[in-house]
């Protein structure tokens, strides 16, 4: 997907400096819409009302964020103030606040006049960075999906849950970027896409990643995919992380815990590709010690979607009276994760593992 001429990124600076752009995920698949963000209050809203999400591209859009602050005022002050602005809108992806942290001890030690300049620098190398970390996962993770196709000598029937494509980084994705480059390897594959409940991720994002990459996919209900385990008909399960702690636990959108189980059950590989980005070393417990987003109830009670006139409307599916509890991520322990895919190799999900890789 090319977007306005830019190579496919969900991320890109405003040549002049003042401003970034990304597209507002919270009206896909129906809209591309593409949203200025100029100032560090509107990378905050961005974040927090979530136009943009996913734990690459949230720590991304922060330190541009924290880049558009030091352009009006690079004071230690200032910026701490606007780096805890930015690191208070979402509490579970450990990117935003490892990107912020990355910023101001690249900042903080610089005279204030070379602050801007360097803060423009250092969230294009997080931005860079990150394609080419996404890229290296996807090498590594397709090394998976190839042995699979080779050994079942038919096509690989991959299952994911939410989104974590190119839309949740700057670009490749972490969980998709194996499915991307296991089919520019000519692999023959096709997609399970949880729908992920109560936002889906998956039926809006994952399903419009695929569908214009020509990917074969098929969007499927969150308490489906046990099922398909059972019957033989998924071959691997590829995930995203928000936060991994140095034991392995994993962190992802709610529901994948469930997913973690089936597949234990059924003897289904379950990977989590993760950035060493969202490798938390200062966790060990991540049922313990990791924050789960409470988001509002709306999400769930009631849905988004494409009018009868081709207008966005959202309808209510609950009864009005009835209270909801929307919980955004929950924690697999590290017993259920087959492997980590890494942007340095697929790794089991130990302390040992995790902790060689520094
Ligand atoms: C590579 S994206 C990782 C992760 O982020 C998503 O959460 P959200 O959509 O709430 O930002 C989801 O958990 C993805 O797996």
């Amino acid at each position: 997907m090319r977007v306005e001429g830019q190579a496919r990124t969900a991320i890109w600076p405003a040549p002049e400096r003042d401003a970034v752009f990304v597209i507002d995920q919270r009206l896909l698949p129906h809209r591309l819409a593409v949203l200025r963000l100029d100032t560090p209050e509107a990378a905050a809203a961005a974040i927090r009302d979530m136009a943009v999400r996913g734990a690459p591209l949230i720590g991304a859009t922060a330190a541009w964020g924290l880049a558009l602050q030091a352009r009006t005022a690079a004071d230690d002050a200032a910026l701490r103030s606007a780096a805890a602005q930015l690191n208070a809108t979402r509490p579970t992806a450990v990117n935003l606040a490892w990107a912020l942290q990355r910023m101001l001890e690249r900042l903080l030690p610089l005279p204030v006049g070379g602050r801007a300049a360097a803060a423009w620098q250092e969230a294009g190398r997080i931005a860079d960075e990150d394609v080419a970390c996404n890229a290296a996962i996807g090498t590594h993770g397709a090394a998976l999906i190839v042995e699979a196709s080779q050994r079942l000598k038919r096509r690989v029937n991959v299952l994911t849950h939410c989104n974590a494509g190119w839309i949740a980084t700057v670009d490749w994705g972490t969980a998709l970027a194996p499915v991307y480059k296991a089919r520019d390897a000519g692999v023959d594959l096709h997609v399970w896409v949880d729908e992920t409940r109560p936002r889906n991720q998956g039926a809006s994002l994952t399903a419009w990643e695929l569908g214009q990459e020509g990917i074969a996919h098929t969007v499927i209900a969150d308490n489906t995919g046990g099922h398909l385990m059972q019957h033989g008909r998924v071959d691997l399960v590829i995930v995203g992380c928000d936060r991994v702690t140095r034991r392995g636990d994993v962190c992802n959108k709610i529901g994948t815990y469930l997913k973690a189980l089936a597949a234990h059950d059924n003897g289904v590989p379950f990977y989590v590709a993760m950035p060493l980005s969202t490798l938390d070393r200062t966790m060990a417990d991540g049922l313990r010690e990791i924050t789960i987003e409470e988001r509002s109830p709306r999400e769930l009670t009631h849905i988004a979607g494409l009018g009868p006139d081709g207008a966005l409307v959202e309808v209510q599916l609950t009864p009005a009276t009835s209270p909801a509890l929307n919980l955004g991520f929950d924690v697999t322990p590290a017993r259920l994760v087959t492997a980590l895919i890494t942007e340095r190799g697929v790794v089991p999900a130990n302390e040992t593992s995790l902790e060689d890789l520094r």
